[in-house]
C-alpha cells in the first residue's frame, strides 16, 4: 500500500487519543501501540518525545492551537534513530507553546499545566515542572517514560530537569539533527535528552547524536571525531584526577561545600573563574531568540496550518491570515513575535539586534578564554590578548536560581518578566553553543530538587558525563 499523507493522517486520527484536557499529565498524546522491537540498543525502552518533534503517528502541535490538527508527513531524524534502535515511543509531551516559556503553563486553553511530580509531600500545592520541556521532564520523573527527548533553546531541557530532579543534557550545538523539529530560534535550538540517570541519557544521546546530511547545521563526522581526539590528548581516559573545574565568581554558588569537597577528594582541581559577560546574556538571548522566532513563525500564516480555526474561507487572504494568527497563537508567542519584529525593524536594528549579537560574541570569547581544551573549529579559537591560555575543563554552577516555582500563583517567577529570569543561568551556554548538562544535586530548604550544571568545550559531552557521574554518586548520599 502506498503511504500517503492522507493515509498517515487517518491512521493518526484513529489511534491518537488526545489526553483529557483537564488532566495535569505530562502528555499531550499517549500511544496505545505495542512496545518497540526486541532488538537494538534501545530495545523496548519507553521514550517520550516533546510535542515539537515530528512523529508521523501523532499530531505534532507544539502545544499551539495553530498546529492542533497538524500531523507531520515524516519522522524527525532523531525519532527515526530511536525507532531504528527498538525504542517504544510512548507519547508526546506538553510544552510551553513553541518552546516559549519556562513553566509549561503557556498552553492552549484545552490543556492544563503539567504538575511537577517531585513533590516532597503528597499534599503540597502544585509546582511547575519547568519549561519549556516540562512534559518530558515530568514524564521521566514520574517514571512513565524511561527517557525523553526535549528541545533546549535557552534552557528548556536543563531547567525542567533541575526542577523535577532528573538529568537533562543540552548537547553542543549541531550534534543532534534538527530535521523534523519545529524551529523556534535556529541559531540556538538543540534537541536534548532527559533521563533519571546519566547512563540513560548517555545511551540515548549516543543513538541520536549522528551526522545528518539532510540537516545542513548538523555536525559532520570529521568534526565529531576531531573533538574526541582533542579530548583524548588533553584528558586521561578515566577518572576525574586533574580535571579542572571553574566556578564563575559572578554566580552565587549554591553548590554545597560537601559536593566541592567530594570532587576535590576524587582529584578534581577547583578554582574561581570570571565570566563577566554572563551578566548581559539574558537580555541578549531574549532579543536574538525573539528576532529569530518572529521570522520562523511567519510560516504559520493560514495557508497550510491552522485550518481548523478558520471560518473565514470567504475572506481575502490578509483577513484570513490575521484571523488565524490572532486566534492560533497564544499571548506569549504573540508578544515574542512583536518584540522580535521590533528588534529587526530599520529603526531598532543597530541599537538592539546588532548589540545583542555583539554581546553574544563577547560571551563566546569569554568562555573560550577559560577553556584549556581548544575548540575543534579553529575559527572559534580565542587568541588571548595577554598570550595566556585557558586553564579549566568544565564550568560548574547551579542550573536555576531556585527550586520549582508554584504553578500559576504569580509568585516565584511563574508569570511575567520574572519568568524570564528563571533562564538566567541557562542561556549563557546556549548563546555560546556549548554542551551543558543539569544533574540533580541535593534539595532546597523547601525539600524540592536542586540541580547543578556542567558546561564544557564544544563536543566534550563524554567529559561532562564523566564528571556528572561523580556528582550523581555524591547525590545518592544526600
Ligand atoms: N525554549 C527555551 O529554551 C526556553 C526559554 N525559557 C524561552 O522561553 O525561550
Amino acid at each position: 500500500m502506498r503511504i500517503t499523507r492522507q493515509r498517515l493522517q487517518s491512521v493518526a486520527a484513529a489511534i491518537k487519543p488526545r489526553i483529557s484536557d483537564a488532566s495535569p499529565t505530562p502528555y499531550s498524546w499517549i500511544s496505545n501501540a505495542t512496545p518497540g522491537s526486541s532488538t537494538g540498543k534501545l530495545a523496548g525502552k519507553a521514550i517520550a518525545i516533546k510535542d515539537n518533534i515530528s512523529y508521523t503517528v501523532a499530531p505534532t502541535s507544539c502545544s499551539s492551537s495553530i498546529l492542533r490538527d497538524y500531523n507531520p508527513p515524516y519522522n524527525a531524524t532523531c525519532v527515526q534513530s530511536l525507532i531504528s534502535e527498538g525504542a517504544h515511543i510512548v507519547g508526546q509531551t506538553k510544552m510551553d507553546e513553541f518552546g516559549m516559556g519556562s513553566t509549561t503553563s503557556h498552553l492552549p486553553s484545552y490543556y492544563s499545566p503539567v504538575h511537577n511530580p517531585a513533590s516532597p509531600q503528597p499534599n503540597e500545592p502544585p509546582r511547575s515542572a519547568g519549561g519549556s520541556s516540562g512534559g518530558s521532564a515530568a514524564a521521566v520523573a514520574e517514571g512513565s517514560s524511561w527517557a525523553a527527548l526535549g528541545t533546549d533553546t535557552g534552557g528548556s531541557v536543563r531547567l525542567p530537569a533541575s526542577f523535577c530532579g532528573v538529568v537533562g543534557l543540552k548537547p553542543s550545538y549541531g550534534l543532534i539533527s534538527r530535521r523534523g523539529v519545529v524551529a523556534y530560534a535556529d541559531s540556538l535550538d538543540c534537541v536534548g535528552v532527559l533521563g533519571r540517570d546519566i547512563d540513560t541519557v548517555e545511551q540515548v544521546f549516543e543513538v541520536v547524536s549522528q551526522p545528518d546530511e539532510r540537516d545542513m547545521t548538523c555536525a559532520s563526522l570529521s568534526s565529531r571525531n576531531k573533538a574526541l581526539e582533542i579530548l583524548k590528548s588533553y584528558i586521561p581516559e578515566t577518572g576525574i584526577e586533574g580535571i579542572r573545574i571553574g566556578l564563575p565568581k559572578e554566580i552565587t554558588q549554591t553548590a554545597s561545600s560537601s559536593l566541592l569537597d567530594y570532587l576535590k577528594n576524587q582529584g578534581a582541581i577547583i578554582q574561581e573563574v570570571s565570566l563577566p559577560s554572563i551578566e548581559k546574556a539574558l537580555p541578549a538571548y531574549y532579543v536574538l531568540a525573539s528576532a529569530e522566532a518572529s521570522s520562523n513563525l511567519g510560516r504559520f500564516g493560514g495557508n497550510w496550518f491552522g485550518s481548523s480555526i478558520t471560518d473565514t474561507v470567504d475572506k481575502n487572504g490578509e483577513e484570513r491570515r490575521k484571523r488565524i494568527r490572532t486566534q492560533g497563537f497564544g499571548k506569549e508567542v504573540k508578544k515574542r513575535i512583536l518584540a522580535g519584529t521590533w528588534a529587526l525593524s530599520a529603526d531598532e536594528f543597530d541599537n538592539t539586534y546588532l548589540k545583542a549579537l555583539y554581546l553574544r560574541q563577547l560571551l563566546r570569547q569569554n568562555y573560550q578564554s577559560l577553556f584549556r581544551i581548544p575548540h575543534p573549529h579553529s575559527s572559534h579559537q580565542q587568541i588571548h590578548k595577554d598570550g595566556k591560555k585557558g586553564v579549566i575543563d568544565l564550568i560548574l554552577h547551579p542550573t536555576a536560581i531556585g527550586t520549582a516555582p508554584l504553578l500559576n500563583s504569580g509568585e516565584k517567577g511563574t508569570k511575567g518578566s520574572d519568568e524570564y529570569s528563571q533562564d538566567l543561568l541557562t542561556v549563557p551556554a546556549s548563546l555560546a553553543g556549548l554542551p551543558s548538562m543539569s544533574v540533580p544535586a541535593g534539595k532546597g530548604q523547601d525539600g524540592w530538587p536542586l540541580g547543578v550544571s556542567l558546561t564544557g568545550q564544544w563536543g566534550m559531552e563524554k567529559l561532562i558525563f564523566r564528571l556528572g557521574r561523580v556528582i550523581e554518586e555524591w547525590n545518592k548520599g544526600q
